[in-house]
């Protein structure tokens, strides 16, 4: 049984009679142990792809399995919980709630997944370089912060899967390479890790690449 399954899934957007298909038939599957790299042009359904497979969007075709559990086609009660267990999640859109500070996001985190460590939160924002922003409201973070802040709470829990959208977008070589260090740990601890990402630093460290184009896995 795999970490994450996702089958044959299909995703359409309609903006007045135009018709985007971001996804036309995905599948694969996410090992626990497993580093998974999605790579591919702007606009070829990477964040769609995550979107679909953590529950937050529903596929209008297909569907996902985490650890064998039905995520797909799910009351939005059922889909919360299954992720709060099983995922942290860092999309685009952000994760930080804004009326909490760094450090609160990270615990609020880890009561949500039951996993509460205090003594794990000065080292996990030092790693990612952001110990002294700890009492910053988002709003008062650089871009690159945020970023850096949003996958420290998405890491807080440990959690069984990892989905991370362009992690390391906004950060120099020394703290890629931190981060990127943060994700072979996961690898060691047999948790599973799926990032989309334009870096060819963290696709090398991947055990797998996955390739989008036009919403269709294609090789290189
Ligand atoms: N909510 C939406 N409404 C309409 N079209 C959308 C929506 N979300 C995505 N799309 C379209 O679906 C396609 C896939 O978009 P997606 O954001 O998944 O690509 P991506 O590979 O993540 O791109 P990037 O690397 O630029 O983030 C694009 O053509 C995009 O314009």
């Amino acid at each position: 049984m795999h970490a994450l399954d996702a089958h044959e899934l299909y995703r359409f957007f309609h903006i007045g009679d135009d018709e985007t298909a971001a996804l036309r038939g995905v599948s694969f599957h996410l090992g626990a142990g497993e580093i998974v790299a999605l790579t591919g042009p702007s606009g070829s359904g990477k964040s769609t792809l995550l979107s679909c497979v953590t529950g937050l969007d529903e596929p209008d075709g297909g569907h996902v399995d985490v650890s064998g559990v039905r995520l797909t086609r799910r009351s939005e009660a059922e889909r919360t919980r299954i992720r709060a267990g099983s995922f942290g999640i860092l999309l685009q859109s952000g994760n930080l709630f804004g009326h909490l500070t760094v450090e609160q996001n990270l615990r609020l985190q880890m009561l949500l997944a039951e996993k509460e460590d205090r003594e794990r939160i000065a080292p996990l924002l030092e790693s990612v370089g952001l110990l002294h922003r700890a009492a910053a409201f988002p709003s008062e973070l650089s871009g690159g912060e945020t970023a850096r802040a949003g996958l420290a709470v998405a890491l807080a829990a440990d959690p069984p899967i990892l989905v991370a959208d362009e992690p390391t977008a906004e950060v120099d070589r020394d703290t890629e390479s931190r981060l990127i260090g943060h994700f072979e740990a996961r690898r060691e601890a047999g948790l599973a890790t799926l990032l989309a990402t334009h870096s060819k630093a963290l696709a090398q460290r991947a055990d797998r690449v996955i390739r989008l184009k036009d919403g269709r896995i294609v090789r290189d």
